[in-house]
């Protein structure tokens, strides 16, 4: 069955359906990884996002019970150029199809991906929709161009209620804005025994579980929406350790007094390549963001760049400088992608060891 890919620029593309029939005007964005795709749809810093691979062939290796990175996906839709229908991995236990017909998700294949790509990095993201042809493109353009983007779509992917993942080793609170399972894989790995808390935990709250560190996860949306988190953060700061990972990097500089900043396009992919600035060696890394750190925003605070990307220059990892807090705006848990920044999970484990031996 046909199906519409709906610009605000009034572009239209026509395609074929898959997926479910369930249509949300979300902000049209393009990932690169070659593979990854049921940890990109699963991720639920997508919440607001209609996704859309570069990556000609997907759906090859089908869906497996192993690789999501959220139990209840959010992302708003899905554009790939060829959909494979006959998966062929031992560890498929269902087509992408079937995969998001079940969790709502509605998909477009048939649409030629690179090229919208190519506009997008021209004049940036878009909002867009996915629609049956029988619309009436005219009045839905119109009402793309009058929406606004999405606000607070953290709280729609955030738990509602406090629940432990225990373990023997060190105490960690992980706040959760959407996080991926890998952050709870990485963590879990090296022992942690987690307490996963809502995004609007109060500090004292944390404070009161008495954790080794806390963990800020990645998120959805803008990180300026998340106003009640910043000021969470600024209130533990200096009482424990921290770690943050995306939204939870860009939560701990608007915390210290930095600025946030939309990109263009964003950063979406498997092999962006990261400078660490202190030892000048280069990550590949698995990123996901559309918003970054204000550089200049920094001079004023107590964070000082530690990663930045090679691609654009943009900031991609802090520390501060007298509390034991650091945080990178890529995927360390990858989950997809190279595994080059796993080595940040031992620093935050290194990290709550020596702040232990301190007390
Ligand atoms: N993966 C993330 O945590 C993304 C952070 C934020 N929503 C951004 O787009 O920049």
């Amino acid at each position: 069955m046909e199906r519409l890919l709906i610009l605000e620029d009034g572009s239209v593309y026509h395609g074929i359906a898959f997926g479910s029939d369930h249509f949300r005007m979300g902000e049209l964005v393009f990932n690169t990884s070659m593979t990854g795709y049921q940890e990109i749809i699963t991720d639920n810093s997508y919440c607001g996002q209609i996704v859309m691979m570069t990556y000609p062939l997907i759906g090859n290796y089908g869906f497996n019970g192993d690789d999501s990175e959220s139990m209840i996906p959010a992302t708003f839709g899905f554009v790939i150029r060829d959909y494979c229908d006959v998966p062929s991995n031992w560890r498929s236990q269902e087509t992408l199809d079937d995969y998001l017909k079940r969790t709502d998700i509605p998909g477009i294949y048939g649409i030629d991906t690179r090229a919208i790509t190519l506009k997008l990095r021209e004049y940036g993201t878009m909002k867009a929709i996915l629609a049956d042809p029988d619309v009436d493109v005219d009045a839905m353009v119109q009402d793309l161009k009058n929406a606004d983007y999405l606000h607070d779509q953290v709280k729609r992917v955030s738990t509602t209620k406090v629940f432990p993942i225990p373990n023997r080793g060190k105490k960690v609170v992980l706040m959760d804005f959407g996080a991926k399972l890998g952050i709870v894989r990485e963590l879990s790995k090296r022992g942690c025994d987690l307490i996963v808390v809502p995004y609007d935990t109060p500090a004292q709250t944390i404070l009161g579980y008495h954790p080794d560190g806390v963990m800020l996860s990645n998120g959805p949306g803008d990180p300026q929406d998340v106003t009640i988190a910043i000021e969470t953060i600024k209130q533990l700061i200096g009482k424990t350790c921290i770690f943050g990972i995306c939204l939870g990097h860009q939560l701990i500089c608007l915390a210290c007094g930095a600025k946030t900043y939309k990109l263009k396009f964003g950063h979406r992919g498997a092999n962006h390549p990261v400078v660490n600035l202190a030892t000048g060696a280069v990550e590949i890394t698995s990123q996901n963001h559309g918003f970054a750190v204000d550089i200049d925003s920094l001079k004023n605070t107590d964070l000082v760049m530690t990663h930045q990307a090679l691609n654009d220059k943009s900031c991609e990892g802090v520390r501060h400088t007298k509390y034991p807090v650091f945080s990178v705006q890529y995927h360390p848990e990858a989950s997809a992608g190279p595994q080059d920044s796993n080595y940040l999970f031992d620093e935050f484990m290194a990290m709550m060891d020596k702040e232990e031996a301190h007390a």
